[in-house]
């Protein structure tokens, strides 16, 4: 895949073709109000991209959970539902770069500024350098935004400094701004990652058999829209209607779909829980842990566990298969909240399923040597799923690989626990990164081992052909497997897989 180092470079929706309102220079053929004029006020698409903005920097909130409400509220759809999406994502994504540009126009630290004033200028700045909005648009509807939301006086300030922004095109900026950098720093600001994380991520890179030169397509990935997946659940729905109905059939898991654009929350089938979004490597991990040949258990049906289930995406998967083949399942989930999602996440698939709320690491020792097959897909940074959560790689610092280290290590080897002699365990994160996959596996194995727990690896990437029907090409780390965004069009999910002896 090249890299392309600009935002925008993608699939972002283009200027060309929108409505007169898009650019201020149309007719008013609709009897509304002339369109240069309309800048004046807010428009529904960025106002509501600047409130999810809102929401993200003062309540903490998730953009991708956020958005698809509000433009539900506001009642956007079709290009303009995608015109917001991309305003919204796009600004978050590239915060780091639009950020290295206004420190070089705004007459203070940006941390000084206001954040409801900050976040406009942002929003402003992608427009400019991201999108394909003209630039007297982008200033103008920002300005008109910040006067509705802020005041007055921002909206002088932004007017100022968009204007600024706007005497250079984004080459223009890229240079200034990576000028006298070193190259980490350069990179990092160019593809609008914290260093930390550039340097993580080419770490892993490395550690898992691929070369560190790639680091750049790597971001490039995340900063690009990820396709909408959707889980076709075996045994409740042929991926076939969905493809159909207009989807394409998936690339990897035989299960999934691609949708080209719309809500898919207005799908009947994602609604009835028969179909859910959700990634193809996710599907493809949870498929793998289903095609490890196991001897049957000689007292019943195999019984399945998942030790950290919310929000219940892989249970979804899970829970289909087991019940389509005669299998048991139990899924566990410490925060209330996500228990209930995993409940309606397995309706329909639910007779012999069931939903705990409760510590998955205590489990392995209230229930030793009960399960079969048990996947552990541990809360972990989410390195490797940067491109659908795009304020992440901002929130997310080294001290959380250490606090997470501990509770990763606790869920595997209470997973390993459970698991019965002969049955296998999936250790599954959406993070390439080497403390959190590789390091927790083997130091597990080791502890567990003295503990009289011992389990020996297995080859992922065998389970992980046999689940999708075909050899996943350089999925393999060794025994483990590791998606990666540039590569696969997957979210970065690493898979070990364990056999306890
Ligand atoms: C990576 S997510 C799992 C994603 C899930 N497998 C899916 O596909 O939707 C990790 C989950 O573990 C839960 N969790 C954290 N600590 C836990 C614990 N001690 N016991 C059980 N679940 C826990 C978190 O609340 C979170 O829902």
């Amino acid at each position: 895949m090249p890299a392309p180092d600009r935002p925008g470079g993608g699939r972002g929706p283009a200027r060309g073709g929108r409505g007169p309102a898009r650019d201020g220079r149309g007719p008013a053929r609709d009897g509304r109000a002339p369109a240069r004029e309309r800048l004046r006020r807010a428009d529904p698409a960025r106002t509501v991209a600047y409130d999810v903005l809102r929401q993200v920097s003062e309540h903490d909130a998730y953009a991708n959970l956020v958005l698809p409400g509000a433009l539900r509220r506001a009642g956007l759809e079709g290009r303009d539902a995608a015109f917001a999406t991309e305003l919204t994502y796009g600004t978050l994504r590239q915060q780091g770069l639009y950020d290295a540009v206004l420190a070089r126009v705004v007459d203070r630290p940006l941390d000084r500024l206001d954040a409801a004033t900050r976040d406009a200028l942002r929003l402003g700045v992608h427009q400019l350098l991201g999108m394909r909005v003209p630039d007297h648009a982008a200033v103008a509807a920002t300005v008109a935004l910040v006067r509705q939301s802020v005041g007055t006086g921002a909206s002088g300030l932004v007017n100022a400094v968009l204007r600024r922004v706007a005497e250079r095109d984004l080459d223009g900026w890229l240079a200034e701004v990576v000028d006298d950098a070193d190259p980490d720093t350069a990179l990092a600001t160019r593809l609008s990652h914290p260093r930390w994380v550039v340097r993580a991520l080419r770490q892993a890179l490395v550690a898992h058999g691929r070369a560190g030169e790639e680091t750049p397509d790597l971001l490039a990935a995340d900063n690009e829209p990820a396709a909408v997946s959707l889980l076709a659940r075996p045994g409740l729905l042929d991926p076939a209607d969905l493809v159909a109905g207009g989807a394409a059939p998936g690339r990897w898991s035989p299960w999934a779909v691609t949708l080209p654009a719309g809500d898919p929350g207005r799908l009947p089938q994602v609604r009835t829980a028969h179909a859910r979004v959700q990634d193809e490597g996710s599907q493809l991990v949870a498929l793998a842990l289903a095609a490890v040949p196991l001897d049957p258990p000689a007292d019943g049906p195999e019984r399945w566990l998942d030790l950290c289930a919310g929000p219940g995406g892989k249970s979804s998967l899970l829970s289909a298969l087991a019940h389509r083949d005669g299998h048991a399942g139990v899924s566990v989930e410490v925060s209330p909240h996500r228990a209930e999602l995993v409940r309606q996440a397995v309706a329909g698939a639910d007779e012999r399923w069931e939903v705990r709320t409760g510590d998955g690491r205590t489990l392995g020792e209230e229930e030793p040597a009960a399960y079969d097959r048990v996947l552990v897909d541990a809360p972990c940074t989410g390195l490797g799923a940067l491109r659908r959560r795009p304020e992440a790689r901002w929130r997310r610092t080294t001290a959380d690989l250490a606090a997470l280290a501990p509770l990763q290590r606790e869920l595997l080897a209470s997973g390993l626990a459970a698991a019965r002699p002969g049955g296998v365990v999936a250790y599954v994160t959406c993070s390439p990164h080497l403390a959190e996959t590789r390091l927790v596996v083997e130091d597990v194995v080791r502890r567990s081992a003295r503990a009289g727990v011992e389990a020996d690896v297995l080859d992922a990437g065998a389970a992980l052909a046999a689940g999708a029907g075909a050899e996943v090409p350089d999925a393999r780390a060794g025994d483990f497997v590791q998606l990666w965004p540039h590569v696969h069009g997957t979210d970065g999910m690493f898979l070990a897989l364990l056999r306890r002896r």
